[in-house]
């Protein structure tokens, strides 16, 4: 993923406050970064929230910076002719943030009660940044009980008071932002899943930080970066095709897939694949499925394999794993087909492990398997959702769930895609970790059959010769961005697995012109 390392990077609070220190230390005023910072933010609320339909904004004022940058925006709006109402929030305040009420007050913006800003279109949250430091308790969680129930807009400053700004939990209590302007880098705890009703619409506004700040604080093996959607995808697809290329140079997919119990799983991971562009797609489903599954997808060698009296997969039997340049397994397999799975580990061909596929070697606890999975030569990818992870790494699985994710990659030297509302994908990259947040999504996803999708895509893009990191981010951002385009225009009840894979396409001409 190539773009300025400031739009990617995710930082902690203590690490984003190193470079701001570093920042100052060069010589840029405190007061000087205030002033552009809240400019910044004052633009944007003019887009977001124009004067017109706006025009009495209240000002939640923190006895921090994040205070400071509030009341320099209160005093920007009051000069633009908005109705600003300004409400401290605590009794003390830094010396930058105290000159900044005492100018406001000089020029007659009012300080009011709480309740007084009851009849505001527009609530400008600036009470806490990065630099919470403990619960959020007593009269001061009593207000913020208070405003969210108000139902006004809410637009929080770097992000929204109460939310730990590494762990994305909730301090105490939280303020519900409807908007969050994320300041400088990425904060960890935004792109956390727990965070998102608290965060609303986000947006980062960039301080234009300097890039050698920012590599020497964390170093050039940093860990945890956002993908920007639309740069990744431009960067990658469509997979270019030379002019007089033939289909076996277009990567030849195995998807060993489906069972009696679970035949929809088979065809919705064919379908995912298809949409990839692979030049071969042959699909090893039970005998007793062959011809349903042909009849939905005419253009795969379809596969009938010997079946378990449960009409499961029983063996591969005659297959050359061999010739296939990726393998996908899991999709609809049942936990009668077991031994398929360990046979395609075995194999050591690009291989994507879905569903039962990860049941079948849940938990990953035997040294000697962990040992197996480690010396792979080829990628080894796993896209579990937070129920098959458990199960997969149950002593892993803490609160933290980038913690969790990089611990399992460390342990079995995989791939691993944690599906989700914000979905993860890390992976050893010189012998280090790193971890990629899919930043965008949408719920019309949670539903029967969109992970086989995935699965599908993820193995078509592996079999054409993306790297298995590559391959599962750009299939993540592929299919939550189809799904966000398809919810508009079919509600986002509209998103059936099926439309999606039909949409993949389409909406990639989209991001083309
Ligand atoms: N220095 C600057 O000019 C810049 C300021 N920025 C802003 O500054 C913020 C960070 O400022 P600060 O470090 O002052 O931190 P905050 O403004 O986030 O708040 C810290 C203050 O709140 C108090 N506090 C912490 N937890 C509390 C609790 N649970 N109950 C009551 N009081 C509590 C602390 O004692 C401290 O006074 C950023 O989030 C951002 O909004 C940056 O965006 C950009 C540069
Ligand atoms: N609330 C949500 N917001 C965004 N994406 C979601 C949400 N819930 C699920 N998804 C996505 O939908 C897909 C579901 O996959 P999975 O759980 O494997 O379902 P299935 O096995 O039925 O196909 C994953 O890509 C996941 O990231
Ligand atoms: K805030």
């Amino acid at each position: 993923m190539n773009s300025p390392i400031s739009t990617q990077v995710i930082v902690t609070a203590a690490q984003m406050q190193a470079i701001e220190n570093l920042i100052f230390q060069s010589g840029m005023p405190v007061a000087a970064l205030m002033e552009k910072v809240a400019l910044k933010i004052t633009q944007r609320i003019a887009q977001l929230y124009p004067t017109h339909r706006f025009p009495k904004v209240g000002m939640l004022v923190g006895s921090g910076h994040n205070g400071g940058d509030a009341l320099v925006v209160a005093r920007e709006l009051h000069h633009q002719g908005r109705q600003v109402k300004i409400c401290s929030m605590m009794p003390k305040a830094k010396p930058l943030t105290r000159v900044h009420t005492c100018h406001a007050k000089a020029i007659g913006i009012p300080f009011v009660s709480l309740t007084e800003l009851q009849d505001c279109d527009l609530l400008i949250d600036g009470i806490f940044g990065f630099g919470l430091e403990r619960d959020v308790a007593g009269d001061l969680a009593n207000s913020f009980n208070l405003i969210n129930s108000w139902q006004i807009p809410i637009l929080a400053i770097d992000l929204p008071s109460g939310l730990n700004c590494d762990r994305g939990d909730v301090m105490g209590t939280a303020i519900r932002a409807t908007h969050t302007l994320c300041l400088g880098l990425w904060k960890r705890g935004l792109l956390i899943e727990q965070a998102l009703p608290y965060i609303g619409i986000l947006e980062r506004v960039d301080f234009d930080t300097p890039e050698q700040f920012i590599i020497e604080v964390l170093g050039d093996r940093h860990p945890l970066w956002r993908v920007d959607p639309q740069t990744c995808l431009r960067q990658y697809l469509p997979i270019p095709r030379p002019i007089s290329v033939h289909k076996y140079n277009l990567g030849h997919l195995l998807l060993v897939v489906g069972s009696q119990r679970y035949a929809g799983a088979a065809i919705l991971a064919a379908l995912g694949a298809k949409a990839s562009g692979v030049g071969m797609l042959s699909i090893a489903v039970p005998s007793s499925l062959k011809l349903l599954v042909l009849a939905q997808v005419p253009d795969a060698l379809v596969i009938g394999c010997p079946e378990t009296d449960s009409g499961a997969i029983d063996s591969l039997a005659g297959l050359d794993l061999q010739k296939y340049q990726a393998i996908v397994c899991g999709c609809g397999l049942s936990l009668d087909a077991n031994s398929v799975v360990k046979q395609t580990i075995d194999s050591d061909i690009p291989l994507v492990l879905d569903a039962d596929g990860l049941n079948a070697i849940s938990p990953v606890a035997d040294p000697n398997f962990i040992r197996k999975l480690q010396s792979r030569t080829n990628p080894l990818i796993f896209t579990p959702h937070g129920g098959e992870f458990s199960r997969l790494f149950p002593d892993l699985m803490t609160s933290d769930r980038l913690d969790a994710l990089i611990s399992a990659v460390e342990l079995c030297h995989a791939t691993i895609l944690l599906k989700g509302a914000r979905t993860m994908i890390s992976f050893l990259q010189d012998e280090k970790p790193r971890l990629w947040v899919n930043p965008e999504s949408t719920p019309a996803l949670a539903r029967g059959g969109s992970g086989d999708v995935l699965a599908g895509m993820i193995g078509g893009l592996l079999a054409q010769g993306l790297s298995s990191s590559d391959s599962a981010i750009v299939a993540a951002v592929w299919h939550s961005q189809a799904a966000i385009s398809l919810a508009n225009q079919r509600s986002i009840m509209g998103v059936d697995p099926i439309s999606l894979a039909h949409h993949l396409l389409p909406f990639l001409i989209t991001v083309a012109s």
